[in-house]
């Protein structure tokens, strides 16, 4: 029988059945089903569809057997420490079921809406809250963004919340902030199938604040565009001015 601690590093190799899986950690019984399937799983994948039920709250108590360890590393005395006593268990809960939830749940429902009124004027929804952690410390990323649609007559219309739920969801994730904003326009995009496509985000990174540079002003825009967005620049300077002014 294969080392159960084990997981192959790539899908070619010893195929495992599931007694053998069954003896694995959650976590490298995943990535098998992960690398088997040749799937990514960076820290801004969304990984729900490879993990089962219970293994969640498994990960859940591996973690927190890890960060019992990372605490213990850090010399600190968790056993008569009462203000640390449980926050190894605080952390694996908010790592799994909080802040980096966007990696473990499937996306929220979307209810779609036809376009029977023909709607084809600029639509934006924002600010929307943003909640990230930066994939390279693992600090917080506190922001807002601004999300802009340009629909046609073949285009879904989804609840106003939804653009709320959908951001929320793929923020829960370790990221940079470029690239959680292009994921975010690739999902809405396959949804809403609109003629063009507008995001706008602007956040503090607290990884400069708290931290490193030390700079507690500095805040990081960026935007994407796509479709109309990208050909028509009235259209952008329409959204843009739109948008309140910065502060
Ligand atoms: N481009 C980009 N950078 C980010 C984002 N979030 C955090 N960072 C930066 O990622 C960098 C990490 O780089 P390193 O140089 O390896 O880290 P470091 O030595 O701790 O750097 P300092 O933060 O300058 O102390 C830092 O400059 C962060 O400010 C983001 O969303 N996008």
């Amino acid at each position: 029988m294969a080392d159960p601690t084990q997981a192959p590093s790539r899908p070619s190799g010893l195929i495992l059945d599931e007694a053998d899986l069954a003896q694995m950690p959650a976590s490298e019984r995943i990535r098998y089903r992960l690398v088997g399937a040749d799937k990514r799983y960076h820290a801004n994948d969304n990984i729900s569809a490879f993990v089962r039920e219970g293994e969640l709250a498994e990960i859940k108590a591996e973690v927190q057997a890890k960060m019992a360890e990372v605490l213990k590393a850090l010399v600190i005395d968790t056993e008569s420490d009462h203000n640390t006593q449980e926050t190894a268990k605080r952390v694996a809960k908010m790592f799994v079921e909080e802040v980096f939830r966007g990696r473990y749940q499937p996306m929220p429902d979307v209810t779609e809406f036809p376009n029977i009124s023909r709607l084809n004027e600029l639509m934006i929804v924002g600010p929307i809250t943003v909640r990230s952690a930066c994939s390279h410390h693992m600090c917080p990323i506190i922001g807002k963004l601004w999300i802009g649609v340009l629909p046609n007559e073949h285009s879904n219309l989804i609840g106003l919340s939804k653009y709320a739920r959908i951001a929320d969801w793929i923020m829960s994730r370790p990221q940079i902030q470029e690239e959680a904003v292009i994921m975010l326009a690739d999902t809405l995009l396959e949804r809403v199938k609109p003629d063009g496509l507008a995001i706008v985000m602007e956040a503090d990174h607290f990884c400069m604040a708290w931290r490193g540079v030390k700079d507690n002003d500095s805040a990081m825009t960026n935007s994407v565009m796509r479709g109309a967005f990208l050909k028509d620049a009235n259209l952008r300077r329409e959204f843009l001015s739109l948008l309140p002014k910065k502060s």
